[in-house]
């Protein structure tokens, strides 16, 4: 058996955007299911999922972080929703030629110039609020640093 089919049964095998790219791409192609992964179904049936990952959380008020009042069952059902949403993600951006990591690492820098740390840091106004962006926003009130 080969070190990466052993990780893998073993459950250590790492998971990086390109595996579950090259994963759902296989699961598609053995099924003949690449005729319906077009972009718009893949976002309509991810939107879908996004409702079932809603449903869990429904009428349950906020949750505290970590979950620690929920049961195991219900974790796992979580840990299913959050995959369907991440899979078909994973599968439209493939449809659609964008290489997700790269695409994510580029927005990551994006977020950080617009909201720099020492204009942001404790606020969670948008970044029209920074000072900085005044010419964008000319009528708006206070500021990212607003309540500091
Ligand atoms: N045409 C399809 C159908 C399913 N899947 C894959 C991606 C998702 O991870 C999962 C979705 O399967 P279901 O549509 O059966 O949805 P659920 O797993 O949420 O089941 P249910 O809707 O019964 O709760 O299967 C896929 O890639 N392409």
């Amino acid at each position: 058996m080969s070190l990466s089919s052993s990780r893998a049964m073993a459950g250590t095998e790492a998971v990086t955007l390109e595996s579950l790219r090259k994963k759902m791409a296989d699961f598609a192609r053995e099924r003949d299911w690449e005729q319906f992964h077009s972009p718009r179904n893949l976002l309509l049936a991810m939107v879908g999922e996004v409702g079932e990952l809603s449903e869990i959380f429904q009428w349950k008020g906020e949750v505290a972080k970590g979950l620690p009042d929920w049961g195991e069952d219900e974790k796992q059902h979580l840990g299913e929703e959050l995959s369907d949403v991440l899979l078909y993600l994973v599968r439209l951006s493939d449809m659609c030629g964008v290489d997700l990591g790269k695409a994510a690492l580029r927005k990551l820098d994006l977020n950080a110039a617009k909201y720099p740390v020492h204009l942001c840091k404790g606020s969670s106004g948008k970044h029209t609020d920074n000072p900085s962006d005044a010419n964008e926003n000319p009528k708006s009130g206070g500021g990212a640093t607003e309540g500091l």
